[in-house]
């Protein structure tokens, strides 16, 4: 997780887990230094908006050297916590659920899925991608007992609130909505919304409206 007490801009930070993916993987091929352009043409930002954002992390790249590409890896690791492991609780273990259950977070960066809820009977005490499917009833006393800060909701909407209010209840800081329904929750929770329809709306909006050129930023 971004460290509260940081003062990075929010594009800036929803940037980070992009360039780190990258600058580890330039790590772990051995290269010592990378320059705006090549980091650009590799995570599809301009050159001008990576140097401003890594002018943010006190990287400072020279003419013609670029970055230090173990700098910025330390700076990473420590900035989004990758020596933490993050645990994450999901709710609702359909269609989407089950994708992401199946899905290794672990491969990019260090969010774990530890538990998955779901209402079905059938569903109970089954495995899916080695995280376990517990019942509805014991969500609250988990969830608090494990300390997990992050849930991913995929619930059909009707039941969303009524289940956010419950992990309001368990005390989960950060909730990733994959649901059509806007929640409502106290301020010191986050909610990050994921709505593919609106997503795949504004991308056919900018390839008619906008330039290439201008869609990077
Ligand atoms: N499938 C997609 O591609 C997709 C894409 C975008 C958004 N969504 C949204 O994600 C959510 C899930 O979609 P889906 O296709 O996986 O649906 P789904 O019907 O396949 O799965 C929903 C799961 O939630 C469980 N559930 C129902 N009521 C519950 C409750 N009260 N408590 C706990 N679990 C409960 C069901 O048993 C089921 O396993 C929906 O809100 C949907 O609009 C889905």
């Amino acid at each position: 997780m971004i460290n509260d007490t940081m003062k990075i801009p929010q594009a800036t930070a929803k940037r980070l887990p992009l360039y780190y993916r990258f600058i580890q993987n330039l790590h772990a091929s051995g290269k010592q230094r990378v320059s705006s352009a090549e980091l650009s043409e590799a995570v599809k930002v301009d050159s001008a908006t990576i140097r401003r954002d890594f002018s943010y992390f006190g990287a400072l790249g020279k003419k013609g050297y670029g970055y230090n590409v173990n700098y910025l890896l330390t700076f990473f690791r420590k900035t989004l916590d990758q020596d933490e492991l993050t645990k994450v609780a999901l709710i609702g273990v359909g269609n989407l659920g089950t994708a992401f259950l199946n899905y290794n977070f672990l491969k990019n960066n260090n969010t774990k899925i530890q538990c998955a809820f779901d209402i079905a009977p059938e569903k109970k005490g089954k495995l899916i991608g080695d995280v376990p499917i517990l019942p509805m009833d014991d969500m609250e006393e988990y969830i608090s007992n494990e300390n997990i800060p992050v849930a991913i909701l995929t619930v059909p909407a009707p039941v969303a609130q009524m289940i956010t209010d419950r992990l309001v209840k368990a005390n989960v800081k950060g909730i990733l909505n994959f649901t059509p329904a806007r929640l409502n929750v106290p301020p010191s929770i986050r909610v990050h919304h994921i709505d593919l329809a609106v997503e795949l709306q504004s991308l056919v909006y900018f390839l008619k409206h906008y330039p290439t050129q201008e869609l990077e930023e």
